[in-house]
């Protein structure tokens, strides 16, 4: 085991460990196999070579160049993914001894940045749960500042927070005096626990801010409850002022301040603050990068904590001891002036038992980053993660100074957070122009130019030398929401696509750029991600060439009596018992397995494709993208069906045609193999294409069922059964024409 040791201090005892990183024992054979595959694929590429020689036709000339277009791309995938395989590493904190090496007065301070932006798309009442999830950690609670910034500019989420603020002094003080593991208070009270008094009342208090808030939200009138002055005076900002979420003025309204706010057995509270930075139509905003920037720069004014966590609305703590997890790095100075931030995995709750969407995203969030663990550190996930502020103003050697001081992370705070002066300052500072000839979103704060400004970000950190640890517990640290439609889920991919594509063509891009600045390992790893999209390209091409081939009886593939017949299956059979094997050992099933690779192939048939478009449309000028939030209210009826196991479709996307003409074909072409085989064709030279064939198939029986089975909301709808019929029939007779 190879011990870091945590914490150097000048006494003579040694101090006992506050974290280990040891190598998983896979290594040895991972990279074994990565020698005998690579020998596999250079046959393969061989074997293409002999083919596109002897060919004479250009139908074939053309299907051959096609299969090796996929095959090369397929094969520059594959060696992105071996540098996760090549030093994955676990690692484990023990924050039992952190009081044995350092004070809790010592503790550093720590600010929460929690975004929202919809409050129609994101309950504010679920927003408030968050925030009172990590309120309630187990740390000096006058320490603790939570900010939370709405980019919806919603009066429905100030006054939930409002309501929060009173909730809270009950909350906090009744989770520590119980000891209470689920600090957020919707989970807390959905699961079961014996009832007593105090118990009760709490649960009476929770669900009272429940009704009003939910009933705001209903009515979009906070009237009714604002009875205060302070509450009045807020609220005005919203009908003064020709007030819309794409034109306002910034709001920043202290609903909690620690040096003075106590809870009701007296204790100091945590900072609580709403901060809605200023819109305007004519400067662009830059969707969530731009509102963390904004909460940079106003936590810098009133409280500048060298330790930052940044969440997702949605995103709630399930465990209040996990900054002393992080303080188990960070209280390490060497590690914090080589470390930039510390990564954990999303975990999603109300997934359904197989993970039909492949929601958990298990290897983006858990297999791939214990890879990169061991190189430079994982990437940033966008939530759950917490930062050193230093991370924000240059590489580890050279501080890169903002254009005030005050923003500057060696800054220390001398004033109350509620001093005219801080207050004036902070709503300069999330002004709508102040960006304007700075170095904010370039080289300093959270970088724009990505629709996934949370990998760019990462990325760009990593290429100024900084690293990352994966910090990921037994006991999951954070819980967030994962989309339950189909369309939502692809919508979501397909936002992560353009911003991935805009990442790998940029001047920054992961394979020149990232390869030069991290070395070869972490440039493909970032390469993985930045690169996935073009994986459209061997899917497509798979699901249909090979089948349209079929149907005509024309073979593309070896016979089964070669023993190139055998290298095709040693490839396909190779890669996805590697795969497998990773994602049961991470915990998996053999069932989720199955629908993460299916997912691949929808992925590849939808999203990547429509992302790859718009990327394109938006390089040429032609449209402009923005940040589609992802929907996190739950329609009863929709997630009664997902929890059933049945894909929704429902609406008539022209995002699910590829995919439902895919499907068609799959299944004529295998029928049609089928009834030949009976007929007692030799099928030796078609054999890999009804195999492949049979497998799409396979893969696609909820859509077969979607489209003639169910009659619930949630069916395929029948413009697009009827689309992709009839866009089906036309490829296959025009295939059937140049033959
Ligand atoms: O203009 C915007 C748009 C979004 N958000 C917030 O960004 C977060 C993430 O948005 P969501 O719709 O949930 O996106 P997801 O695709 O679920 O999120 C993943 O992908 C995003 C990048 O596309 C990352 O920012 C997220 O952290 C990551 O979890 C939410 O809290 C939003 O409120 C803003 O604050 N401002
Ligand atoms: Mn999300």
């Amino acid at each position: 085991m190879e011990g870091l040791r945590g914490f150097p201090t000048s006494q003579t005892t040694n101090p006992p460990p506050l974290h280990t990183l040891e190598p998983l024992p896979r290594i040895a054979a991972n990279r074994a196999f990565a020698v005998v595959y690579t020998c596999a694929i250079l046959a393969l590429l061989y074997n293409h070579a002999q083919r596109l020689v002897l060919l004479h036709y250009p139908f074939t000339t053309i299907v051959s160049l096609l299969l090796l277009i996929s095959d090369l791309v397929l094969a520059f995938m594959w060696t992105t993914i071996q540098s996760f395989r090549m030093r994955p590493v676990k690692r484990r904190e023990f924050p039992e001894n952190l009081e044995k090496v350092m004070k809790r007065e010592d503790y550093p301070a720590l600010d929460i940045f929690i975004c929202t932006a919809d409050p129609y798309k994101e309950p504010p009442i679920s927003v408030v749960n968050t925030a009172l999830s990590v309120m309630a950690y187990d740390y000096p609670t006058e320490k603790i500042s939570v900010y939370v910034s709405d980019d919806g500019g919603s009066m429905l989420t100030l006054f939930a927070f409002m309501e929060a603020a009173k909730f809270a002094t009950h909350w906090l003080p009744f989770c520590r005096n119980n000891n209470i593991l689920e600090r957020n208070p919707a989970a807390y009270f959905g699961s079961k626990h014996a009832l007593d008094t105090e118990t009760e009342n709490i649960k009476i208090l929770y669900q009272g801010m429940k009704v009003r808030v939910e009933h705001v939200v209903e009515t979009g009138k906070v009237n009714d409850y604002i009875n205060t002055e302070l509450g009045r005076e807020a609220f005005n900002k919203w009908t003064s002022y020709r007030f819309t979420t794409q034109e306002h003025p910034t709001i920043i309204q202290v609903l909690l301040d620690s040096s003075r706010d106590k809870d009701v057995a007296g204790n100091l509270m945590p900072n609580l603050v709403y901060v809605s930075r200023e819109k305007s139509r004519t400067s662009p905003h830059n969707f969530k990068a731009g509102a963390l920037n904004a909460l940079l720069r106003v936590s810098a004014v009133m409280t500048n904590a060298s330790m930052i966590l940044t969440l997702d609305c949605d995103m709630y703590s399930n465990d209040p001891h996990t900054p002393l997890r992080v303080l188990c790095y960070l209280s390490d100075p060497t590690i914090r002036s080589k470390y930039g931030y510390i990564q954990f995995p999303q975990c999603f709750h109300g997934i359904n038992k197989d993970d039909i969407y492949d929601c958990a995203y298990t290897q983006m969030f858990l297999i791939n980053p214990m890879g990169l663990d061991g190189l430079l550190g994982p990437d940033y996930f966008g939530t759950g993660c917490f930062f050193s502020r230093r991370v924000f103003f240059g590489d580890p050697l050279t501080l890169v100074s903002p254009e005030i001081s005050e923003l500057s992370p060696e800054h220390v705070v001398k004033k109350p957070i509620q001093s005219k002066a801080i207050l004036a300052l902070a709503h300069n500072v999330a002004g709508c122009n102040y960006e304007g000839n700075t170095n904010w979103g370039s080289k300093i704060g959270f970088r724009y130019g990505s629709l996934v400004e949370d990998f760019y970000t990462g990325y760009r950190f990593h290429c100024e030398g900084w690293k990352s640890i994966f910090c990921h517990p037994d006991r999951p640290a954070f819980y967030g929401d994962a989309p339950i439609s189909l369309l939502d889920v692809l919508n979501q991919t397909k936002r992560w696509t353009i911003g991935l594509l805009e990442v790998a063509f940029s001047k920054y891009s992961t394979i020149t750029f990232g390869t030069r600045a991290m070395g070869p390992l972490m440039g493909l790893a970032y390469s993985f991600y930045s690169f996935s999209p073009i994986l459209s390209i061997p899917l497509t091409t798979y699901a249909f060439l090979p089948q349209l081939a079929l149907l005509n009886g024309v073979s593309i593939f070896p016979k089964v009596s070669e023993l190139w017949f055998y290298l095709y299956v040693f490839l396909f059979v190779g890669a996805n018992a590697q795969d497998l094997f990773e994602f049961v050992s991470a915990g998996g099933t053999f069932q989720m397995w199955w629908n993460n690779q299916r997912m691949w192939m929808i992925r590849g048939l939808s999203c990547f494709l429509f992302g790859f478009m718009e990327y394109l449309l938006k390089s040429l000028g032609i449209s402009t993208l923005g940040f589609n939030v992802t929907n996190k209210t739950i329609d009863d009826k929709q997630s009664k069906r997902y929890h059933k196991g049945d894909f929704e479709f429902g609406v008539a996307s022209p995002i699910f045609v590829p995919l439902t003409m895919a499907a068609i074909i799959n299944l004529f072409s295998f029928i049609w193999g089928s009834i030949e085989i009976l007929r007692g064709r030799n099928m030796d030279q078609l054999f890999l294409q009804m195999l492949i064939a049979g497998f799409v198939t396979v893969n696609c029986l909820p859509i077969y069922k979607a489209m003639v089975l169910r009659s619930d909301e949630g069916k395929m709808p029948i413009k697009i059964t009827i689309t992709a019929t009839i866009l089906a029939c036309a490829l296959c007779t025009t295939v059937s024409l140049i033959l």
